[in-house]
């Protein structure tokens, strides 16, 4: 098993190569690549924590060693927001970095599932997806938007409120990941019962923790930790579905069947090629329905931007 961390060298990227370090299972290689030249450094740094996982650290403009036979591919490559900022804003500057990385997937190992994590993730999932397209080998059933990081934070906020331990929270969060596009369906959570002056404060906060962190690191960057766990996390599920273990679910942001818009986060059963059934949204509560509803506007047109960008 090889997974490829592209943007290595970052806040994201060192979070989650440690992870893997950590985690992977024994006899996993883990390669790591950004255009800093600090990256192998990283990689000898991490090659002596006492694990079986094997890893080389690899710079510069060309990403192609780093992705030779590579099963899995996390991208956490590109700029990070500062506070005022959105993360459509991030489009100017990572639209193109996604672009020249999944042409390099593409051409390396197109067999590979990837994980994109560099925002604007509504679009640059689309962006992937259309360079896929056109080099031929597009698979939607392994391209996904990492959205991980809306669920572990639902699951922590709920935990706190409810007073209960944030392992037995699993929340499941759908839509996009970017203000109102994220929908944490809290009316599916077993056992907890919400008022609905709580549900509206929190699916508020859980739309707004980005924001939170760019504003309390204030202007040193966005979520580096906590997506490190997030992305160590749904690399690691992505690692059990290829290895054959049955039940292995997680919400990402998927091409399914467009019944609200190209692309949606939603749960969805892993295995060993990827999205093998993606799973129904079930049913939602009056607010969740109208959140919805009044989501989808924005959620497909930042996907149409994503198309554009490669096939204007
Ligand atoms: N999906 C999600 O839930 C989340 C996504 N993000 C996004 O992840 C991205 C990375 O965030 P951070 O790690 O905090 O940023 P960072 O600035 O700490 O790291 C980004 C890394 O990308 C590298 N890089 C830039 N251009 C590159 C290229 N062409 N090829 C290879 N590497 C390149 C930089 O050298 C840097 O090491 C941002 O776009 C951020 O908005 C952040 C948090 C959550
Ligand atoms: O808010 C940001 O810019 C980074 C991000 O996607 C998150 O923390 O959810």
């Amino acid at each position: 098993m090889k997974v490829a961390v592209l943007g290595a060298a970052g806040g994201i990227g060192q979070a989650l190569a440690l992870l893997l370090k950590t985690q992977l299972p024994s006899g996993s290689e883990l390669s790591l690549y950004d255009i800093a030249p600090v990256t192998p450094g990283v990689a000898v740094d991490l090659s002596h924590i006492p694990t079986a996982v094997k890893i080389k650290g690899f710079c510069g403009e060309d990403a192609t060693p780093a992705l030779e036979g590579a099963d899995i591919v996390l991208i956490s490559a590109g700029v990070a927001r500062k506070p005022g900022m959105d993360r459509s804003d991030l489009f100017n500057v990572n639209a193109g970095i996604v672009r020249n990385l999944i042409q390099q997937v593409a051409t390396t190992c197109p067999q590979a599932l990837i994980g994109i994590i560099t925002n604007p993730v509504n679009t640059t999932v689309a962006i992937a997806a259309e360079v896929l397209k056109n080099a031929g080998v597009y698979d939607k059933n392994k391209l996904f938007g990492v959205t991980t990081l809306d669920a572990i934070r639902s699951n922590t906020f709920v935990a706190e409120l409810k007073d209960k331990h944030p392992e037995e929270i699993d929340v499941p969060v759908i839509g996009g990941h970017s203000g109102v596009t994220i929908l944490p369906l809290l009316s599916q959570v077993p056992d907890v019962v919400f008022s609905d002056d709580e549900i509206a404060a929190l699916t508020k906060r859980i739309q707004n923790a980005g924001t939170e962190v760019v504003e309390a690191k204030a202007g040193g960057g966005s979520a580096t930790l906590s997506m490190g766990q997030a992305a160590a996390r749904f690399g690691l599920s992505l690692v059990r579905a290829l290895q054959g273990e049955s039940n292995v679910v997680e919400c990402a942001y998927v091409e399914g069947k467009g019944d609200y818009a190209r692309f949606f986060a939603q749960p969805v059963l892993l295995g060993r090629k990827g999205v093998t059934e993606l799973i129904d949204i079930g049913k939602l509560s009056a607010f969740e329905q109208q959140s919805l509803d009044s989501m989808l506007d924005i959620l497909r047109k930042d996907i149409e931007l994503g198309e554009q960008f490669i096939n204007h």
